[in-house]
């Protein structure tokens, strides 16, 4: 018989982070600055442990909390796009794209490792993030772990690590 398969799930209202970014589109076209309230899940899939439990809740719940509330409130900018330039000094960081600049606080941004920041990239570094941070507590008998990002009411971008 086929053994069944348990996931678990966390959705939290806390999750919930509000923050500014752009992105480009179709070759060169650039948004304006705008911001979103990004809503976030996770899911994990794997056998029951000792406690009849995929993982706990909270100990997943609070990883994906430590990634989210750090994006909360602040622009979110990415370090590898071919052509939005990133730099920062000891005060201000400075994003242009060809003849556009935008300049901020350096605390009010995130410089995230990602091409482009849309809803797919940012799930995939907070779930690499949320991976390693949780790796020694839930073992290795996991099969994969999946957060999608909503960018606005229902819009996911969702990524599926395998927990190799
Ligand atoms: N697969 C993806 N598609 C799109 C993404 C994305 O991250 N992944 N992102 C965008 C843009 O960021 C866009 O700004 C999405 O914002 P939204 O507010 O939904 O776009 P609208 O222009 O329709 O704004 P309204 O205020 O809702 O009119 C696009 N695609």
């Amino acid at each position: 018989m086929t053994q069944p398969l348990f996931r678990v799930d966390v959705s939290k209202e806390q999750f919930v982070f509000s923050a500014a970014h752009f992105i480009t589109f179709a070759g060169d076209i650039c948004e304006r600055l705008h911001g979103h309230n990004y809503a976030v899940r996770a899911s994990v899939e794997g056998p029951l442990d000792e406690n009849r439990y995929v993982v706990d809740f909270i100990a997943l719940r609070d990883a994906v909390l430590a990634e989210t509330s750090q994006l909360d409130h602040h622009v979110i900018l990415p370090a590898s796009h071919a052509e939005i330039k990133i730099t920062s000094d000891a005060k201000e960081t400075t994003a242009t794209f060809r003849d556009r600049r935008w300049v901020f606080p350096n605390e009010d941004c995130v410089i995230l490792p990602v091409v482009n920041t849309t809803a797919e990239e940012i799930a995939r570094v907070i779930a690499e993030r949320v991976m390693r941070a949780t790796r020694e507590k839930f073992g290795d008998a996991l099969t994969w772990l999946e957060v999608a990002v909503d960018e606005n009411a229902g819009q996911w971008g969702v990524c599926r690590m395998p927990w190799a």
